[in-house]
């Protein structure tokens, strides 16, 4: 059994938090608003994020994040990606401790990735740190809904550490050691995902979002090459797995979000309806940053870009992806 807490308690963070108790580790959840605290500790629920489902009689949350990760063996962040510098900055993580990073975006601005921004603001060596990814939609794995996922790292022993802690009878992690690879692609399919739900939202079917997944998919690989990336990340979980169960499933913020516009609803109209994040919606201009970084062609990116900033409509998104230049497919 170890010490773990989890720095985050929304979708992701409390299914987490789950998923570490059903193996019996002692897990701290730490949640900003005490009113959040108060209905796990006391109702055993986290009405915000998952209705009536009853969260374990061992989960503690915590609203002070020093107390909540006073001795904790295993650090877990669960915050939105584009606010992980500044509550890093807050926080003090215990000297030894593993650092398992769940965000999937690229920082705005710097275009780090989220392993990258720990270690720059926390000092914690890449041996230290951990990423876990894959086809995971929070609600399914709360569920105990069988899936797979994968632990990144560049320290096989953080790797195994990281991957005997999450695994369950139902969540089943495979180590990599890739972990520009594995972060590129959990970032990177947010921003298809949303392209996929704007052709779903204006009534398009599955030829459509069969052929975004796959060029898509074809984007991110390129990126993901020129970045350092072994190719082959790409087809496993954290590559096709994910983007797949992102791109396909109703559960999906993102491609929830570009449904919303593919109906005619405006960003700021969707943002404002929702407390939950869709990282595409802002890691799309830091991804186009890393392609231009790289001169790298990602027209699927750089067109949803074009939709979030309002200057291409649903219908002008697709033309524009239609009548690019013919060219050949591996290329
Ligand atoms: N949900 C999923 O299925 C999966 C999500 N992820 C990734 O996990 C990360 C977290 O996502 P998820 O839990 O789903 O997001 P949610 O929107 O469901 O929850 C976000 C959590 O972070 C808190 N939060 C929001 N803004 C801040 C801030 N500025 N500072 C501190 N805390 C903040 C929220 O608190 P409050 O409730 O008080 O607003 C809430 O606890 C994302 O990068 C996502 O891509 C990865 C795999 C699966
Ligand atoms: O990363 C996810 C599934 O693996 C969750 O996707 P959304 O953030 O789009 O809900």
């Amino acid at each position: 059994m170890s010490a773990v807490t989890v720095m985050g308690s929304g979708s992701w963070g409390t299914a987490m938090a789950l998923t570490l108790c059903d193996n019996d580790h002692q897990v701290t959840l730490w949640a900003r608003r005490p009113e959040v605290c108060h209905k796990i500790n006391t109702e055993h629920r986290n009405p915000d994020y998952f209705g009536d489902l009853r969260l374990p009689d061992s989960l503690a949350a915590v609203d002070d994040p020093d107390r909540a990760m006073d001795g904790a063996e295993f650090v877990v962040l669960a915050v939105p990606a584009q606010s992980l510098r500044e509550n890093l900055g807050r926080w003090t993580i215990p000297d030894g401790a593993i650092v398992v990073s769940l965000a999937k975006g690229v920082e705005l601005g710097t275009e780090l990735r989220m392993s990258e921004v720990i270690t720059q603001v926390t000092g914690i060596g890449a041996d230290r740190i951990a990423v876990l990814t894959g086809p995971n939609l929070s609600h399914e794995i709360a569920e105990r809904q069988p899936a797979a996922a994968v632990v990144a790292s560049t320290e096989q022993e953080t790797a195994l550490a990281v991957q005997h802690l999450f695994h369950t009878a139902t969540f089943r992690p495979y180590t990599n050691n890739d972990v520009i690879g594995c972060e590129l692609a959990g970032a990177a399919k947010n921003v298809i995902a949303l392209a996929v739900g704007v052709a779903a939202g204006m009534g398009y079917g599955a030829n459509s979002g069969a052929s975004m997944i796959t060029r898509g998919l074809a984007e991110i690989i390129r990126l993901g090459e020129a970045m350092g990336a072994d190719p082959h990340t790409f087809s496993g979980l954290a590559g096709v797995g994910d983007l797949v169960a992102t791109c396909s499933s109703p559960l999906s913020r993102n491609r929830t979000f570009g449904e919303e516009i593919g109906r005619g609803r405006t960003v700021a109209e969707i943002t404002a309806s929702t407390r939950q994040v869709a990282e595409g919606v802002k890691s799309c201009k830091s991804i186009k940053a890393l392609a231009e970084e790289y001169g790298v062609e990602m027209p699927i990116t750089y067109a949803v870009c074009a939709v979030i900033d309002g200057h291409l409509g649903p219908d002008a998104l697709v033309r524009a992806l239609l009548s690019r230049a013919p060219k050949a497919e591996r290329t």
